[in-house]
């Protein structure tokens, strides 16, 4: 079965599980589209196992481990995999510093921008097991106790913190990085491979934000009128590659079987996401509320309040 039809097959499973009434549940009539307050935005496939494009096939991890691969080893090897990846991205980025290749300041944006949007497009990997989503949330999750580790100087990670901090202070990984991977683990765990809300709310926290600040850094001579800390260059770089790196996103998992979208609304849905998610991060409430917090969290609302779900 290959990864669409998996995906196909394993969405139909969960809708057939969600609860009667529940905002998730939908008829398991073949065919219909569900109740949405949107009528036409979403298409979810006819019937389980009914991909789009025929008979299932066998999944990567069948044809590897045999018929006998289970949903426990292929989501077992993908928490291993993506782990390791968390680990090498980290170094690679800390040796680049430590050989002054690249700065500082832009290291630990690359690793903002990278780390979820990579952990993010490794998602279908993971089987599409009911347990699936919490094993691909270990990932943030053994980062988030590194962090707290590290941050808490009850470890000394120098890779770590020379990577992912402004300044090199250990107490830095206790703010922006940890609340980033808090915002990792909710939504792989709230909307997963099946919500557009969670793949926008981190296209903007991780391609958004982040782009924000190299483009802000480097040409932002024009200061808002509002807040002389940001200014119309990183604003409107985050606009646009926000909205075309959450359409990116979409598309990928789209093309994968997990959701099927109504482009038409879904570009002005991710377009009005990304002008509220920009508003709000150009706002001077840094000092209150962490961009990490408050850009994801505004784009889970806004996108929530457009797709339903
Ligand atoms: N809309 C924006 C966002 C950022 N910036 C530039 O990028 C810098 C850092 O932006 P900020 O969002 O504050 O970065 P943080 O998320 O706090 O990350 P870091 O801790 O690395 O600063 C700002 O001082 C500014 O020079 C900008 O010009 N316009
Ligand atoms: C610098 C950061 C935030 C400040 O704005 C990002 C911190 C990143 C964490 C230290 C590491 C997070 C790793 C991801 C959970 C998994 C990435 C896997 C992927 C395959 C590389």
């Amino acid at each position: 079965m290959s990864l669409s039809s998996l995906a196909v097959a394993g969405h139909h499973r969960r809708h057939r599980a969600s609860v009667p009434g529940s905002r998730r549940h939908r008829p398991a009539v073949p065919g219909s589209p569900p109740p949405d307050r949107f009528s036409s935005s979403v298409r979810f496939p006819a019937a389980a196992g009914a991909s789009p494009r025929g008979p299932p096939r066998r999944s990567l991890c069948t044809c590897v481990l045999g018929s006998g691969g289970g949903a426990l080893a292929q989501d077992a090897g993908a928490t291993a995999a993506v782990l390791a990846g968390a680990y090498s991205l980290v170094f690679a980025f800390d040796t680049l510093t430590k050989r002054n290749l690249i700065q500082q300041s832009l290291s630990r944006k690359l690793v903002h921008i990278l780390s979820g949007l990579l952990f993010m497009a490794a998602w279908p990997i993971f089987s599409n097991s009911m347990e699936a989503r919490y094993f691909a949330s270990l990932v943030p999750l053994v980062n988030c106790f590194r962090l707290v580790v590290n941050g808490l100087s009850l470890a000394a990670d120098e890779g770590l913190v020379k990577s992912v901090t402004r300044e090199g202070s250990p107490q830095e990984l206790l703010r922006g990085p940890l609340y980033y991977v808090l915002i990792l683990i909710l939504c792989a765990i709230v909307y997963w491979r099946e919500s557009p809300t969670g793949v926008i709310s981190l296209a903007m926290m991780c391609g958004g934000d982040g782009i924000a600040d190299i483009i802000g850094r480097r040409f932002g001579s024009q200061k808002l009128p509002y807040n002389h800390k940001k200014s119309w260059a990183g604003s409107i770089s985050m606009f646009v590659c926000g909205f075309l790196i959450s359409i990116g996103m979409l598309c990928y998992f789209s093309s994968l079987g997990y959701f099927q979208l109504d482009w038409t609304m879904t570009l002005q849905r991710v377009a009005l996401v990304s002008l509220v998610a920009t508003v709000v991060e150009s706002l001077p409430i840094t000092e209150v509320l962490d961009d990490n917090i408050s850009v994801p969290l505004s784009s889970m609302l806004m996108a929530f309040w457009s797709f339903g779900y």
